[in-house]
């Protein structure tokens, strides 16, 4: 049995484009509905209502631009015979749903660094394995040989075991940082030692206790008795002398240090933001990297120590110039306080954002880390943005094989606050236990999002529109109520069908109770869905017609045992604006 609601499209309603009032007078009649019964779907009794005949909307099918970087299928528009009975989704996923059900699928997304600890191709099917949903490369780090390696086994993964891993590249940006240790994996510095902070190129061989900078104005723009910070306060040095292209520091505080860590400096209690503060945010190095990021079809560019809008809208333009039948979305990478200061329009030009705290950490007194972390999830979930919860959430799994309590507290804090993505960085780059640390994060996560659930902890939040047209207004108030249902009835599961992704982010945003089913007909739209909270993202192919998508894919669903007979199920389509409860037949 099913029942619907079908939404008038506004195309033939001449609506003024904001008109509120309207808008709110044509959601009270949404109520006022007749009711046909219909034997149209011989798969499963019907029982329709109707507010209207749909129209489509121009504006809500968006052509096809999500077509596979990867080459991997024909667009949308020209149906493939081939797949067209197929429903891509992985092994991992199809296990957990056959064994846990529906309620009990992870809602969080997982996102590993892939660094010498994860680069090879078994190891990378582990983390696969594990629940890696985007895996991340920092342009900080390694060349770009090496990066496009790591890229190519993802996508040898993903072709030959159905994975939908994304791809995201971080870029390397132009704040301070160290060189490199000439081969050393690290170097420690022990209380009191001097050390030479300098801009000279040595070459292969540095000196003893000498740490090359990459920024030239660096022994310019520092004065004896300034703090130098290594990673946020990692290790801290004082600046005792300078001379010339060196400055000499005296270690105040020991630790490890590690290649290319970011240097901060502080005078008089307060970050010193002096000609460096003029870097670009995006180097020429850094273009270089998004010119092989866009060529090697990367999902996501993830931009280190955004400052404004403006360097988004002008990476964004310079992809869709680039790159016309790919879809490379961007990511602000809240680091800086000028990116604090300017959050709300940064978010709002980007495709999500991160909550880079290691950086953060160094440029705002630690104490704040935590209320800005909360504010960067807030607006992003407002503006239906996604948003990484990035840095130090198992930094001693690094070394150790157990997390912190402290760590898992974090974790939980972050699930709690329903980020869409949790970020390992070295703990899978570079430590020594990358499948446990993965592990950590996966049973955390499933562990709270059940908690709260079953509580009903959760803050409420209220959705401001975001759409800028009717249309766009409509879809999310058809989101709005088919969560709001969901939740209500104790549905199963909530599907979505969406060609560009944009009604699945828009339940997304929702955090329903059941896990969200988003189908969608392109290879990238389901890999980029694979950074959101809560959706579980399938390629199939599928018509304009809501009734056979929906038999096609409960038929395919059931073949597989993922769905069964009674399943409780809304549908909601950006294809028709509609909203459908049906039992699976
Ligand atoms: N491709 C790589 N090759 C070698 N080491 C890497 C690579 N990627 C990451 N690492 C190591 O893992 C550590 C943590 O990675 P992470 O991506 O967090 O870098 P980061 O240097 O802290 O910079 P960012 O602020 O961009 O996160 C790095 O400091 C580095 O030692
Ligand atoms: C991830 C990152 O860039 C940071 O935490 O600084
Ligand atoms: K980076
Ligand atoms: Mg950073």
């Amino acid at each position: 049995m099913s029942q619907s609601v079908h939404l008038l499209t506004p195309s033939n309603l001449a609506v003024p484009k904001h008109n509120t009032s309207f808008l709110s007078t044509f959601n009270r009649r949404l109520p006022v509905i007749t009711t046909t019964a219909t034997t149209a779907v011989p798969v499963f009794p019907k029982l329709s209502i109707r507010a209207a005949s749909s129209d489509r909307e121009p504006s809500v099918i968006v052509t096809d631009n999500g077509t596979s970087s990867l080459g991997l299928q024909p667009p949308a528009s020209q149906p493939d015979h081939a797949l067209s009975s197929s429903i891509e989704v992985d092994a991992v996923t199809e296990a957990e749903l056959r064994e846990n059900g529906f309620r009990s699928t992870r809602r969080t997304k997982l996102i590993c660094t892939i660094g010498p600890a994860t680069s090879g191709f078994e190891q990378l099917e582990s983390l696969a394995v594990g629940g890696m949903n985007v895996a991340r490369i920092n342009m900080c780090h390694g060349t770009r040989e090496w990066h496009r390696e790591v890229i190519q086994r993802v996508r040898k993964l993903n072709e030959e075991k159905g994975y939908a891993v994304a791809i995201m590249m971080d870029t390397e940006g132009s704040e301070i940082h160290m060189g490199d240790f000439g081969g050393a994996s690290s170097a420690k510095a022990e209380d009191d030692e001097i050390w030479t902070f300098s801009v000279r190129a040595f070459g292969s061989t540095l000196p003893e206790r000498t740490i090359n900078v990459n920024y030239d104005g660096f022994a310019e723009d520092v004065k004896v008795g300034d703090e130098l910070l290594v990673d946020g306060g990692m290790v801290r040095f004082e600046v005792v002398e300078k001379l010339g292209p060196d400055v000499k520091c005296r270690c105040t505080d020991p630790g490890l240090l590690l290649p290319r860590a970011n240097l901060t400096f502080w005078r008089d209690g307060s970050l010193v933001r002096e000609r460096n503060a003029m870097l670009p945010t995006i180097s020429s190095k850094d273009w270089l990297d998004i010119d092989f990021g866009i060529a090697e079809g990367v999902d996501f560019i993830a931009v280190s120590f955004v400052k404004s809008a403006e360097v988004i809208n002008h990476l964004k333009s310079y992809i869709a110039a680039r790159s016309r039948d790919s879809d490379v979305a961007v990511i602000a990478k809240i680091e800086s306080i000028d990116s604090l200061k300017n959050l709300e329009e940064i978010i709002l030009a980007s495709d999500g954002a991160m909550v880079a705290r290691g950086d953060l950490g160094a440029q705002i007194p630690l104490e704040q880390v935590p209320a800005a972390q909360h504010r960067i999830v807030q607006v992003c979930r407002q503006l239906n943005k996604p948003v990484i919860v990035a840095s130090q959430l198992l930094e001693s799994m690094i070394e150790y094989p157990t997390p912190t309590r402290a760590e898992v507290a974090d974790v939980s804090e972050a699930v709690r606050q329903r980020a869409d993505a949790l970020m390992l960085s070295g703990e899978s780059a570079m430590g020594q236990f990358p499948e446990k640390s993965l592990a950590v994060l996966r049973s955390v996560s499933l562990r709270i999002e059940r908690w709260w659930r079953e509580e009903k902890h959760h803050e409420a939040m209220e959705l401001p529109g975001v759409g800028s047209s009717f249309s766009d207004s409509i879809s999310e108030e058809i989101c709005i109520s088919a969560a709001k249902m969901a939740n209500n009835l104790g549905v199963d599961a909530l599907f979505v069908y969406t060609k560009t992704g944009h009604t699945a982010s828009l339940l997304s945003r929702c955090r329903p109770d059941c896990p969200i089913f988003a189908f969608t007909n392109t290879t990238s739209v389901r890999r980029r869905l694979n950074l959101q909270w809560g959706l579980i993202p399938f390629r199939v192919s599928f018509s304009d017609d809501m009734e056979s998508n929906l038999n096609k894919t409960f038929s395919l669903l059931k073949a597989r045992n993922l769905i069964k007979s009674g399943d409780l199920v809304i549908a909601v389509s950006d294809i028709l604006q509609s909203i459908q409860v049906m039992n699976v037949p």
